[in-house]
């Protein structure tokens, strides 16, 4: 059951903050893993701020169970120690059914509730878990005296959160977004890869077999194979989902390290659909996902070149042989929205953006 309309927007508990009418468009190009019980990455998370968009203290997967407590003790100590700037924190706490959640939302709200942007809540199956974490955290800021209310961020990974998406992105104005969480998803699904992420050289389609003269199909031919994306369907569901209510998808995890290449196609491929940033698991990921996830200085060109020809916005207007009317300058306001505001936090992007000539 859904609140009603009047009721949406009203906070969950005496003294807690009022909920954001509208998700504010950070960047987030970059969604930087580190496990705060780890010291070594521990001590590089303050060089590391300002050269990623989020920060994410990890307490769920790839965290060992012994280390569970160890994991969020560290980042209460990251938190409260480290002046993050423009840097987001954002954290993931272990799934609403395990032995951890209501300890990590508990200590983390009240210890450094003032400093954490974004709470991730794994393996979501429906509104329901949203509604869980919407009125304990509404209770959490209040007994804490926080001003700001904490955001939500959902990861898609279980087929029946797939399946409740719409409901999902709903549920509270707490919603900040949507993370494809292909590992899980694929064990849930029991799809059969053995993967984090990715694609798979087994699924792809064939090209059709030559004929003869006589019309006859030559089946041990040469014939070209294509590989598919296994999540194309899963991300194009979540970009409509979040489209729709305001929030923001991700691409997630790509688990190839090494496999800087792919990592970067199917970012890319995640950022043509509307995905506005991935998961950066290791340092080597993070620039991948900003060049990915920055529109280039050529589409920052041509988009500026359509806007400035196309005046009021309406009407159809003829540039490089190709017709530009309102539909495609307002894609082309898409892309130097966000180009203003990753240039606002990123100086050689800005640098580089405001070398671009409008021609005519
Ligand atoms: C599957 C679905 C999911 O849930 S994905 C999200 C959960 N997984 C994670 O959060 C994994 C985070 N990343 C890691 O644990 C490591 O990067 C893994 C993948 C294990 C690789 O570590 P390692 O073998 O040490 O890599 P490396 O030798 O190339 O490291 C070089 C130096 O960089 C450091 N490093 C590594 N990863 C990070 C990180 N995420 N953040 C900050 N620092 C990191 C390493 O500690 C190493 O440091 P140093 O040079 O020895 O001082
Ligand atoms: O948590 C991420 C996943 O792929 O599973
Ligand atoms: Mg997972």
């Amino acid at each position: 059951m859904t609140r009603s309309a009047k009721d949406f927007f009203a906070p969950l508990a005496v003294g807690a903050p009022a909920p954001l009418r509208e998700i504010p468009a950070r960047p987030s190009r970059a969604i930087h893993f580190f496990d705060p019980g780890n010291e070594k990455m521990a001590a590089k998370v303050p060089q590391m701020v300002g050269t990623v968009d989020v920060l994410l203290g990890n307490l769920e997967d790839a965290v060992k169970a012994e280390n569970k407590e160890k994991a969020r003790q560290g980042l209460v100590d990251i938190g409260r120690s480290t002046d993050f700037g423009k840097t987001q924190l954002w954290t993931r706490v272990n799934s609403l059914d395990s032995p951890w959640a209501l300890d990590d939302l508990t200590t983390l709200v009240t210890e450094i509730g003032d400093t954490l942007d974004v709470i991730m809540v794994p393996k979501v199956q429906g509104a329901e878990d949203i509604h869980y974490v919407d009125r304990l955290l509404a209770q959490l800021e209040a007994k804490a005296g926080l001003t700001k209310p904490l955001q939500v961020h959902a990861i898609l990974e279980t087929a029946r959160g797939v399946a409740n998406i719409e409901e999902i992105c709903a549920a509270s104005p707490r919603m900040q977004g949507l993370s494809l969480g292909p590992a899980d998803l694929a064990a849930d699904r029991r799809m059969k890869t053995t993967r984090v992420g990715g694609g798979h050289p087994g699924y792809l389609v064939r090209q059709d077999p030559q004929r003869d003269d006589l019309g006859v199909p030559q089946y041990d031919g040469p014939r070209a194979t294509y590989q598919q994306d296994l999540w194309h369907y899963t991300i194009a569901r979540m970009v409509d989902a979040c489209a729709m209510h305001g929030i923001y998808p991700y691409y997630g995890p790509f688990g190839d390290i090494k496999d800087t290449v792919a990592c970067e196609d199917q970012f890319r491929n995640a950022f043509l659909l509307g995905c506005v940033g991935a998961w950066s698991l290791h340092p080597a990921q993070i620039a991948i996902a900003h060049k990915v996830f920055s529109p280039s200085v050529e589409d920052v060109a041509h988009a500026r070149r359509v806007i400035a020809a196309m005046g009021d916005g309406t009407g159809a207007v003829m540039i490089d042989g190709k017709m530009e009317d309102d539909a495609s300058v307002k894609q082309c306001q898409v892309m130097v929205a966000l180009a203003e505001e990753l240039a606002a936090i990123d100086p050689d992007l800005k640098a580089q953006y405001d070398q671009i000539e409008v021609q005519a």
